[in-house]
């Protein structure tokens, strides 16, 4: 029913003419089983006509055919990449701590699941194509014998209610499967992720790859394996109950005489027919089954595929300069699975006025980064709330507050083009930094982004800083930004990027363990096991 759902919603008049196109073409390949079969009976009465006739299904027949797979692959590959935009869409609108729990399950399903329903949905067309022929037979096989029609309906609805019956085995087989490959996923991953540690470590890597990959893989393939099985004995469900069905009808025209031998022999010629389309059919019930599993699994995550709309949020105060930022009473916590486990961020309570630069200090796991993702909107208080410039953050602004901070994260993704180059800064502004961080040899301005990423660790944190200033921002933020820089790096960060960001107008938070540095700010605040606990001014 979704499938149908989302043909609809995606091009009705795509779908009415690949529908009405498939129809045309079931009749013509009838109409053409109806005159070959007649004339083996009957010979050729008037050669003209039947000439004609037959020439024009075989014009008509392919004509339509390829227009109804034409319009049905426009509409499900429509469909395909509309998915890949909506669920991609979906998981950037959608609540960030949410994702984050869930994030190595993001890749598994933008992949494995957008491929089974790309696959499903690509047997779409030959299934309506055969059901559309099995349709016409089915007139004809009407107006050949109603009881012998009778009996074949009865045949095939039986099929069906067996058919019926294993469908929840099926779906139980497929959504073992999918699970398991999320965890083989977890572990294919590893192996591209960890390589360095595995290739270091014999055992390591041989303990991995037993215990860990070749286990969960074992299990996956097994799982694979019986919903195959279920999913062929569907297929072939029908093969065997139509098989079935014409041994009893031998038998019982034998028996009761009820038409006559010849009358079931064409009878039986045109059913046969309808055998392998409708055989495919029912395998595609079994397809039908894995789009359910994987829109299931895509919707789990809270990522349902209807109503994406693109939506820009605004802050009701001016959003041209920084603002005052005010947390009040906000608390985070992190639910892990057993209660000691459970870290508990504030209630904070905390003034960042604009233009001021803020250093958050504080020991390993005392919460500086949980604090930033909350001042940044990236989660939202479960207790209290923040004001930027007495406005209140709520679901309805936190994108247009969000949108103040450009912020810098020790696995910040660096994307290889500047994409809102700040137009207040000199043309050769990126050039400059690029020269004093020394990676000019490296890395040049091309066409509005940069011309490689493929740098040392080091090097692309200093070209992420280079993009964060670029795009213009009101409030910056850096969480350990100086941590593995070079004494020289450090101080063009904190001697001479920050003053000229305060310069600038900006306001900047930075989490930092360089007390050497402590004067660049115009305060310290300090964390200890998620509180506030001392409010300091910096030294100058
Ligand atoms: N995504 C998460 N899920 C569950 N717990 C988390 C998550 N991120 C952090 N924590 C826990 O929250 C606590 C605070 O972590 P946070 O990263 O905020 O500390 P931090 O002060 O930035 O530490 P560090 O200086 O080591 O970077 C830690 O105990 C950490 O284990």
């Amino acid at each position: 029913m979704k499938l149908l759902y989302y043909l609809l919603k995606t091009s009705k008049r795509n779908f009415v003419i690949a529908s009405l196109s498939s129809v045309v073409t079931g009749l013509c390949s009838t109409l053409l089983i109806k005159t070959i079969h007649e004339t083996l009976n009957n010979g050729i009465e008037d050669l003209i006509y039947f000439s004609l006739k037959v020439g024009i299904l075989l014009i008509a027949y392919p004509a339509f055919a390829v227009l109804s797979s034409y319009k049905l692959a426009r509409l499900t590959q429509t469909i395909i990449h509309n998915l890949r935009v909506q669920l991609s869409t979906k998981i950037l609108n959608a609540e960030y701590s949410a994702v984050e729990k869930n994030k190595e399950r993001l890749l598994p399903m933008l992949t494995h699941d957008i491929s089974t329903i790309s696959t499903a949905i690509n047997r779409f067309p030959g299934i309506v194509t055969g059901l559309t022929t099995v349709i016409g037979l089915f007139i004809y096989m009407v107006w050949l014998s109603p009881i012998l029609f009778g009996f074949t309906i009865v045949v095939f609805g039986l099929t069906f209610v067996i058919v019926s019956l294993m469908l929840p085995l099926l779906k139980k087989y497929t959504h073992q499967a999918r699970m398991k490959w999320d965890e083989v996923f977890v572990e294919l991953e590893a192996v591209v992720k960890g390589i360095k540690e595995l290739s270091l470590n014999q055992k390591l890597k041989y303990k991995f790859l037993d215990d860990q990959l070749t286990d969960k893989s074992h299990q996956e393939k097994d799982l694979k394996v019986k919903e195959s099985v279920v999913n062929s004995l569907l297929s072939r469900m029908t093969d065997v109950m139509l098989l079935f069905g014409i041994v009893i009808l031998i038998f019982g025209i034998y028996t009761t005489q009820i038409v006559e031998f010849e009358l079931l022999g064409e009878f039986l010629l045109i059913s046969l027919f309808t055998v392998s389309p409708l055989s495919s059919a029912t395998g595609f019930l079994g397809n039908i089954k894995a789009i359910e599993v994987a829109l299931n699994n895509i919707e789990e995550m809270g990522l349902k595929l209807v109503g994406t709309k693109k939506h820009i949020q605004k802050l009701a105060t001016k959003a041209d300069e920084p603002g005052l930022i005010e947390v009040k009473g906000a608390t985070y916590t992190y639910y892990n699975d057993t209660e000691d486990d459970q870290f508990l961020l504030g209630p904070i309570n905390l003034k960042i006025k604009p233009n001021e630069v803020t250093f958050i200090v504080g020991g390993n796991g005392s919460g500086k980064t949980t604090l930033s993702k909350l001042l940044l909107g990236l989660y939202i208080p479960q207790d209290g709330h923040i004001e930027y410039n007495g406005e209140e953050i709520t679901k309805d602004n936190r994108n247009g507050y969000r949108d103040q901070f450009k912020a810098i994260f020790d696995d910040s993704y660096l994307f290889d083009k500047l994409l809102v180059k700040s137009e207040d800064l000199p043309e050769d502004y990126a050039e400059k930094l690029i020269e004093a961080f020394r990676i000019d040899r490296k890395v040049s301005i091309k066409d509005g982004g940069f011309s490689t990423t493929k740098l040392s660790q080091g090097q692309t944190h200093r070209l992420r800083l280079i993009s964060a200033i670029m795009e213009n921002a009101n409030i910056y933020l850096f969480d350990e930004w100086a941590a593995n820089q070079d004494p020289s790096f450090k101080q063009i960060f904190y001697r001479e990027i920050i003053p000229d960001l305060k310069k600038r107008g900006k306001t900047v938070i930075a989490i930092t363990h360089d007390e050497l540095f402590f004067d660049c700010a115009d305060r310290v605040i300090k964390l200890r096991n998620g509180n506030l606990v001392e409010y300091a001014k910096a030294e100058k």
